[in-house]
């Protein structure tokens, strides 16, 4: 096969930060996505439904020209966060709220410290028909990074998902085997998005041979086995996953750090590289339903109008790129070579 049309992806998880990052990270994700789930982890959090429509404004503001591009907005959630906050936030077209527990990633320190009290807010949403999109890790100290994910299933995915069987739960960037299967058990009300990082790498990626920053994101890369469930579970077709790209940039100087962000910015590749995965994989014909219909599918909404296509040529991911602010930024799997490239 040498070109491959799909009907138009989205991005189900995104971050593409503020101010003077928008005009590198908009057009990046416009140039293939209609729409992106956008993460509220700025600084500060987006809690409020204002908020969230002032920095959606700010994303219109960066499109490129003529560029359709649209932004699904998410609130912050905190453990100040209020019923009228989620009443206004659905009012105001905001589609889902994150869960990051307290500390467990990157400008997390503000949201929640007591999941449990959350409940009643659960209970609002669900009844708003309002998402709830989880940042899967425990954040107790004592509990080893590599099974954060798992503990935080047991300790409390399992309850969310049991307690709440009408709130439609997103389980973000899922990194290991027991999210994939839980997640594939589970009910209706639950799905997941994964990364091109988990589905292209493993923690040898990260750690062998001298630690690789530009590999470090959270939650961490996990042993070989984990990439290959996560792999198996794509390769399957269910419709319980689906693209979440994750990207998340960090300037080079805050990546090459001697305690470096955790983040991959993969926007300017992202289509490429799930696409040499399912290549990779045997199973290019289960890309479409993985990057265009089962996320709205889940989310409730439209399927895009439209196709984009894929030609089968090789090219390299550049060394860097340039941030508006004149500071490098280090893309992820720079260097590297991808068999598929968007069609301009
Ligand atoms: N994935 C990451 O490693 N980082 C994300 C936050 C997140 O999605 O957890 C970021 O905002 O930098
Ligand atoms: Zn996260
Ligand atoms: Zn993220």
């Amino acid at each position: 096969m040498t070109t491959l049309t799909i009907q138009t992806p989205d991005d189900w998880h995104l971050h593409l930060r503020d101010a003077d990052m928008l005009p590198e990270t908009v057009p990046a994700t416009a140039r293939c996505f209609k729409r992106a789930i956008v993460m509220p982890n700025l600084v500060p959090p987006v809690t409020t439904a204002e908020m969230a429509m002032a920095y959606r404004q700010r994303i219109l503001d960066a499109r490129p020209a003529g560029s359709k591009f649209e932004p699904l907005m998410t609130l912050f959630l905190t453990n100040s966060t209020s019923a009228q906050d989620i009443m206004d936030a659905k009012a105001a077209g905001i589609v889902a709220a994150k869960l990051y527990p307290a500390g467990a990633t990157t400008n997390s320190s503000a949201a929640v410290k007591q999941l449990e009290a959350m409940y009643p807010i659960f209970d609002v949403m669900q009844q708003q028909g309002m998402l709830l999109l989880v940042h899967g890790e425990v954040t107790d100290h004592h509990i080893d990074i590599f099974d954060r994910e798992k503990e935080f299933i047991d300790q409390k995915m399992v309850h969310i998902v049991n307690n709440f069987p009408n709130l439609k739960v997103v389980f973000e960037h899922i990194t290991t085997g027991d999210a994939a299967q839980f997640v594939q058990e589970a009910g209706d009300n639950i799905a997941a998005t994964i990364t091109p990082q988990h589905l292209l790498l493993n923690r040898n990626d990260l750690l062998v041979g001298g630690v690789r920053p530009h590999n470090f994101c959270l939650p961490v890369l996990k042993r070989n086995t984990h990439q290959q469930a996560l792999r198996a579970a794509v390769k399957t077709g269910s419709p319980k996953f689906f693209l979440g790209t994750d990207s998340a940039p960090h300037a080079k100087e805050a990546k090459e750090n001697a305690c470096g962000c955790a983040g991959c910015y993969s926007a300017w590749s992202a289509i490429e590289l799930y696409a040499h995965v399912f290549e990779d994989l045997g199973a290019l014909d289960k890309l479409e339903g993985f990057a265009s219909h089962h996320g709205p599918d889940f989310y409730g909404l439209p399927r895009n109008e439209g196709t984009i296509t894929l030609v089968r040529e090789d090219w390299t991911i550049p060394g860097e790129i340039e941030l508006p602010s004149g500071k490098p930024i280090v893309p992820f799997f720079a260097g590297e070579s991808v068999h598929w490239k968007l069609k301009a």
